[in-house]
Order: structure tokens, then sequence, then C-alpha cells
């Protein structure tokens, strides 16, 4: 298996093996750091999120969202596309509900697609991420492909569980993050 693959087997096994207890006290710790982030970066207004598949333990983002919305802040995600391997960004509102597509990912129901939105910041999925911001996701390229639709002004922002491996070889395609924000803190690449 090369390296990129071990490194994805490895980060799924690894969230897998969280207990539910360990896994909801550290949800709330990335959750905790998040809003310290945001109430840090007041000129943010526009985030876009991805929403849990939770049979993968993917961080509970849940919460996050309920916290923007009741901070006045605008709330997007991205509807996937599995077909033509796109995605299409839709807007959150305190009462959206949801129903998970074949992958797991909640999709918000009856969404209306907004064009043209500004967004500030995205918080990005990952399986692990390197020291300079290097990140290997499930390896479909939906999170590449949607960042480099965007302007290089939005801030890249991963949440994980776990500290970044030293060094992850990046391909000419990958977007580095700008920061990642772990349950302990905050690490910004450069
Ligand atoms: N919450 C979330 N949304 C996201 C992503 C993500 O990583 N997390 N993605 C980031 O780019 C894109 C979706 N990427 C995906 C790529 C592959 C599979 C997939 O192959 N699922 C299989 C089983 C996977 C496995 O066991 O390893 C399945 O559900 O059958 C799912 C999502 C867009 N939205
Ligand atoms: N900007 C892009 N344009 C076209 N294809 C791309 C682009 N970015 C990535 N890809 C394709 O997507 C595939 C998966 O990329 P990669 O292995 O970097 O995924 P990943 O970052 O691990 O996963 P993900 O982005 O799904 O979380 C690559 O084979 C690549 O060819």
């Amino acid at each position: 298996m090369d390296e990129k693959s071990l490194l994805r087997k490895r980060y799924k096994e690894k969230r897998k093996a969280l207990g539910a207890k360990r896994k909801a006290d550290l949800d709330a710790s990335i959750m905790s750091q998040v809003m310290e982030y945001c109430r840090a970066h007041r000129r943010f207004q526009h985030f876009h999120i991805f929403l849990p598949i939770s049979k993968m333990s993917e961080i509970d983002t849940f919460p996050v969202v309920k916290a923007l919305l009741a901070e006045g802040k605008r709330v997007y995600t991205s509807v996937t596309d599995h077909v033509a391997g796109g995605m299409t960004t839709v807007e959150i509102f305190s009462d959206t509900q949801y129903i998970n597509d074949q992958w797991g990912i909640p999709v918000p129901i009856e969404a209306k697609k907004v064009d043209e939105i500004r967004i500030d910041v995205v918080f990005v999925p990952l399986l692990v991420c390197d020291l300079k911001g290097n990140r290997i996701g499930y390896g479909k390229g939906f999170y590449d492909r949607f960042l480099a639709g965007l302007s290089p002004e939005v801030f890249k922002v991963g949440l994980s569980y776990f500290v970044p491996e030293v060094s992850i070889s990046a391909e000419a395609h990958d977007i580095p993050l700008d920061i990642c924000i772990l349950p302990s803190g905050i690490i910004e690449f450069n």
C-alpha cells in the first residue's frame, strides 16, 4: 500500500477506535476552539462547513452550525453530486432539516442553491494533515476541487481529532490548509 493509502487506513481506524464518551469530549473541545477562533476573528461572517458522516466517526459539526447561527453568522454546506463529482453550495438555517445521502452525508432538505456567495472561512474535513497544512481525505478529491474553485483569500480551516503527521507528500492539485483546529488548540501553517 502506498503512503497515502496507509495513512488513510490508519486514521480511519484511529477515529473509529475512539469510544463514544471520548469522542463526545473531543467534539466539545473542538467546538469551543472553533468558537474562540470565530470570536477572535469577528470580520468572518460567512462560514462553509461539512456535515458529519457518523458511520465514519467524523467530528460532530452540528453543534458548531448551531452556535454560529446563534451568533448571527451565515452558514453554508455543500451537497455532493456523486455522479458528476462536484459540490453545490446551499445555505443552512436554524430550522433546516437533513436527510443522509448514500454515503451518510447529511443533506439539507429543500435547500436552495446559492450562487455568488461570499465565503470567508471553509471548515475542511480530513483524515490527517501534516505540518505544512497538506491534508488527506477519503481520496476522491471533492474538497480539492471545491477549494480550487474558491478565491484564494478564503480561509481554509481543517478540523482534526489528531495532531499532524510531520510530512505527507503533496501533489500539484493539493490546496494546503491555513490552520488546523484540534481539541487542544490551533496550529497555524504558512
Ligand atoms: N462530512 C464530509 N462531507 C464530505 C466529505 C468528507 O470527507 N466529509 N468529502 C471530502 O472530500 C466529500 C465526500 N467524500 C467522500 C468520498 C468517499 C466516500 C466513500 O467512499 N464512502 C464509502 C465508504 C468509505 C470507507 O469505508 O472508507 C461508503 O459510504 O460506502 C464518502 C465520501 C464531500 N463531502
Ligand atoms: N483541482 C482538481 N481538478 C481536477 N481533479 C482533481 C483536483 N483535485 C483533485 N483532483 C483529483 O481527485 C483525486 C483525489 O485527490 P486526493 O488523493 O488529493 O484526495 P483527498 O484530498 O485525499 O480527498 P478529498 O479531497 O476527497 O477529501 C486525484 O486523483 C485527483 O486527480
